[in-house]
């Protein structure tokens, strides 16, 4: 697996064969909003990113740009070589190798938890339904909740629906999952399984990017963090420079706001 150095302050380590996502100077306005501003970064096969930052710091909008959930107008994303522009196999594409889990889950309430993670692999991969469930509970057993299976969205616990949501994405086969706070919807009780499972995909080698307050998720799995701060990437270090030497002021005022709640 591929540990990343650490960097200094705002630095972005060198460009590298191995980058599966290149963000070059890329900006983003809603409106008269600029709402990213010249954002850097590469990616690397295997690493583990933890977003941190204030509310409305551009942390969801950032990674919902990286499988074109928000498109960008300056700059340029390429996710494994291809570029993630305006051009639709492009997007298809990408998407085929990027998955992503919400806060809320999105499943559909209406279908079983079983056809909610069949559902892509028998009708976007074409896999026959024998082939899908298999695979499906294979991934349900992984997140601990296979006797599920049969059950509705609404009839299992936030934390549940949400190892449910990792799962479908997992049947999916993603090379990438970007996760958007993933446990901030979930009672307290509820974080530890599904970070439990986050930790697992971690350690077995998923490239992750993940927006997230859970600051010891991120000192336990980010090879490293990014701060960001109104719509800019103010600091990005390894989680040992990040939390025991944060450069910047911004920085050490956040963490000594989200570390002592
Ligand atoms: N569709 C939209 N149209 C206009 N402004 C938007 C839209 N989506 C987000 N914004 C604004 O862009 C800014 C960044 O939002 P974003 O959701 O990326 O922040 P965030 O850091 O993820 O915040 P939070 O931690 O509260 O989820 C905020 O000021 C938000 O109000």
């Amino acid at each position: 697996m591929t540990v990343a150095t650490e960097t200094k302050t705002g630095a972005v380590p060198p460009p590298s064969s191995e980058d599966v996502i290149t963000v070059t100077k890329m900006n983003k306005w809603y409106g008269n909003f600029h709402v990213l501003k010249d954002i850097d970064l590469s990616v690397r096969k295997g690493e583990r990113i933890v977003i941190c930052g204030p509310s409305g710091s551009g942390k969801s909008t950032l990674i919902r740009t990286l499988n074109r959930l928000e498109v960008y107008q300056q700059g340029e994303i390429t996710v494994n070589d291809i570029l993630l522009g305006d051009d639709v196999k492009n997007i298809e594409a990408v998407r085929r190798d990027v998955c992503m889990v919400f806060q809320h889950f999105n499943l559909f309430p209406h279908m079983t938890v079983l056809e909610n993670l069949t559902l892509a692999p028998i009708w976007v991969r074409k896999m026959p339904k024998k082939e899908a469930n298999d695979l499906a509970m294979h991934y349900l057993e992984r997140v601990r909740i296979a006797e599920q299976a049969h059950k509705f969205p609404g009839q299992l616990s936030g934390g549940q629906q949400q190892r449910v949501a990792i799962a479908r994405s997992l049947c999916m086969q993603p090379k990438i999952m970007l996760f958007d706070e993933p446990t901030s919807a979930l009672d307290p009780e509820m974080v530890k399984e599904v970070l439990d499972v986050m930790v697992e995909l971690a350690k077995e080698g998923m490239t992750m990017l993940c927006v997230t307050h859970e600051m010891g998720f991120a000192k336990e799995v980010a090879d490293r963090v990014i701060f960001m701060d109104e719509g800019q990437i103010i600091e990005m270090a390894g989680p040992h420079e990040f939390f025991d030497n944060p450069k910047s002021e911004r920085t050490k005022l956040f963490l000594s706001q989200i570390l002592s709640h």
